[in-house]
Formats: structure tokens, C-alpha cells, sequence
């Protein structure tokens, strides 16, 4: 195994490719820690590049490949490029602004994790469901801190779970006792790369310490503890698990608002698309048209009445922000041309 392959590297490269690239593993501020499997060094985006990049999705994020030049001597480089990415999971930042958030890049698998002691949630789910399809991911389900709970609510969740989320794997796992760990990690073989999501305190990070061991958490001294004494991630950062998968670990979110998802509706939602493409007419609104389809499965118990109202307000959720991402991507294409009318004007007045 080369030390690019035990970052994830995959395809065949030329030597002196192979030399220049490196995996995002932290990001932090302006700086980002990078490994190519040998050692890892703090780097910093190029000048060229800080002056090409066009918004935050061309950044570096974690999980990223990107070709640098390594200073050695200093345990330092600079990136000045960043390789096309193979999945990218994307969310509207947190605040008013319209503005993506890229959350990990590159990633095969997202771990979409629940805690058995805290409220389920099936239209948490659905969000998490649909923005790992749209950012070109395999989505799992997982349940943790199963030793917290009895055998008879396992069985409720995971049958409601199953309900809506249709054909994806849904696994229960403790990091405490280590139970079903077997189980995930069968969906993170060796070479791949997998992310933890989900919100706060649902046991992410001690996954990622039982799956290390303790020595390794320890001496990178990367958690901070919070106002209660509590560990929490403060930061997205990837691991090499020790069966030769890559792990990311990243903050709990408090809520998953949506940047993107229309082309994966239909992957999420397939259960009722099915429903909506045999109603009778085909612009049939689910109203009071003869051979509807959704309704009738609505009335009969085949569809949920929740599940259905949840996939018109994501499709209505998901029109509101194009439209907000479209008046954004307007205005500052005004303001470039403000600009540039602008500097005209000053250089003929210069004259
Ligand atoms: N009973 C039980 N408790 C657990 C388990 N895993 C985590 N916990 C507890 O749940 C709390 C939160 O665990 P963390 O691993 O920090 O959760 P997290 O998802 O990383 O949280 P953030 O970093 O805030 O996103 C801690 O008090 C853990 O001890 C488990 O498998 N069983
Ligand atoms: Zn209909």
C-alpha cells in the first residue's frame, strides 16, 4: 500500500504527481493540516489560488485531495490546487446569509447517527437522507448508545425508521460496550472514507475513540471540554481507523438546512414518486382528481399522511432556496459589473 492509498488514494499516478498531493484532514481558520500518509504539515491556500477561488465550495474542506508544494524543512506547503472532488456534502450555513457550507468532501459513506436516549426523529432523517444523496454519498443509518435502551423500543425505531428510509442500512451500535461496531465498519472497508454526522451528543466522537483506542485520542489532544465539562468536537477532523479506513468526525449540527437536493428526491422519496406516477392524470395534484394514486394510499394507511406533507415541504423548501441562491448569484453579478463600469470610468477620467 503507497502512502496515498492509506489516505484513500485510489487511482494509478505518475511519480512525480504523486509526490505533490495530500489529504485535507483539519481545517482550521485559514490553515489546514494535510497528510500523504507519511506525515502530516500545516499549509496555507496559495495567493493564485486565494485569487481564483470564487465562493466557500471552492476552498479546500476536509477530506479533500489537493496538490501542494511542501517546504520540507518546516513541515509546512501551499496548496495550489484542489482535485475534483468524487462526493461533496454541502449545508446552508448556520445565520442569516445565503452561503454553502461544505462539511466533508470525498467521502463513500455517511454514518447518519441517532442516539436511542434522545428523541427519534424521522423527518431529521429524511433531511440527513436526501442531502447525503444529493452530495453523491451512500447513506447508513445509525443508531447509537444502544446499551441505553430497552429491546422492545430498539425494535419500534428501527421499524419506523424503516418506514422512511427505504433501502438504506440501518445498523445499532454502542461505543461504550463496542457492540455492532462489527456492523459498521462491514460498510467502511479498508481504503474507503466515511463521515459522522448528526446532532450533538449523540456519541459521534466516542465512536471514533472506541473504534482508535484510547492512547490515540489522548495524545492529539484534540478535544476541548464545553461549559459543562463535557468533551465536544469543535472541529471536522479525519482518522485512520485501524482497519485502513478514513473516519471523519465533525461537530454536532443543530439543525441540517438544506442547501441542495432536488435530483435526490427521487432516490429519497421513492415510495411516494412511485405513488404520484400512478395517479391518472399526470399533473394530478393529490387533491380531488378520480384516480389518485397518493391519496388513495394515504387513505388506506399505505402512505403516511406526515410522510407526505414532509416531501412537499423539503420540495417547497428546496424551490425557496434556489430562488434565494439565484437572486444571490444576480446581485453580485450587478454589483462585478458596478465594478467594472466603475473602474472605467476613473481610467477615462484619468486620461
Ligand atoms: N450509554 C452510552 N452513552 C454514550 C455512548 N456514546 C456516547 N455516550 C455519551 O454521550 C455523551 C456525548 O458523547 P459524544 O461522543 O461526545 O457525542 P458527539 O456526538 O461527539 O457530540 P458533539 O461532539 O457535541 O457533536 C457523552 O456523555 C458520552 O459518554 C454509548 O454508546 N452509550
Ligand atoms: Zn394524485
Amino acid at each position: 500500500m503507497t502512502n496515498l492509498e492509506k489516505m484513500g488514494w485510489t487511482q494509478p499516478i505518475e511519480k512525480e504527481e504523486h509526490d505533490k498531493l495530500a489529504r485535507v484532514i483539519t481545517v482550521q481558520k485559514n490553515s489546514y493540516r494535510l497528510s500523504d500518509g507519511n506525515m502530516e504539515f500545516l499549509a496555507q491556500v496559495s495567493g493564485k489560488y486565494l485569487h481564483t477561488a470564487s465562493g466557500t465550495l471552492d476552498f479546500p474542506a476536509v477530506g479533500d485531495w489537493v496538490v501542494v508544494e511542501k517546504l520540507y524543512d518546516e513541515e509546512k506547503a501551499v496548496i495550489k490546487e484542489l482535485l475534483p472532488r468524487t462526493s461533496q456534502f454541502i449545508r446552508q450555513a448556520a445565520g442569516e446569509r445565503t452561503e454553502a457550507q461544505l462539511v466533508a468532501a470525498n467521502v463513500d459513506t455517511v454514518f447518519i447517527v441517532n442516539a436511542l436516549d434522545h428523541d427519534f426523529n424521522s423527518r431529521r432523517i429524511e433531511r440527513y437522507i436526501l442531502s447525503t444523496y444529493e452530495s453523491g454519498a451512500t447513506p447508513v443509518i445509525v443508531f447509537s448508545k444502544k446499551d441505553s435502551c430497552s429491546v422492545e423500543r430498539l425494535e419500534e425505531v428501527i421499524s419506523s425508521t424503516e418506514e422512511i428510509a427505504i433501502g438504506v442500512p440501518i445498523i445499532s451500535v454502542s461505543g461504550k460496550t463496542g457492540e455492532g461496531l462489527d456492523q459498521l465498519l462491514s460498510y467502511l472497508p479498508s481504503g474507503k472514507t466515511g463521515a459522522l454526522l448528526g446532532s450533538s451528543g449523540v456519541g459521534k466522537s466516542t465512536l471514533i475513540n472506541t473504534l482508535l483506542g484510547k492512547e490515540i485520542q489522548e495524545t492529539r489532544g484534540i478535544r476541548e471540554d464545553d461549559s459543562k465539562g463535557r468533551h465536544t468536537t469543535t472541529h471536522r477532523e479525519m482518522f485512520r481507523i485501524p482497519n485502513g479506513a478514513l473516519l471523519i468526525d465533525t461537530p454536532g449540527m443543530r439543525e441540517l438546512q438544506l442547501w441542495e437536493g432536488e435530483g435526490a428526491m427521487g432516490a429519497t422519496f421513492q415510495d411516494v414518486e412511485a405513488l404520484e406516477e400512478a395517479c391518472r392524470f399526470k399533473d394530478c395534484q393529490h387533491d380531488t382528481e378520480p384516480g389518485c394514486r397518493v391519496k388513495e394510499a394515504m387513505d388506506n394507511g399505505e402512505l403516511s399522511i406526515d410522510r407526505f406533507q414532509s416531501y412537499l415541504k423539503l420540495q417547497r423548501e428546496l424551490a425557496y432556496e434556489k430562488r434565494k441562491q439565484d437572486q444571490k448569484a444576480l446581485m453580485e453579478e450587478k454589483n462585478k459589473w458596478k465594478q467594472i463600469s466603475k473602474d472605467q470610468k476613473k481610467k477615462y477620467r484619468a486620461r
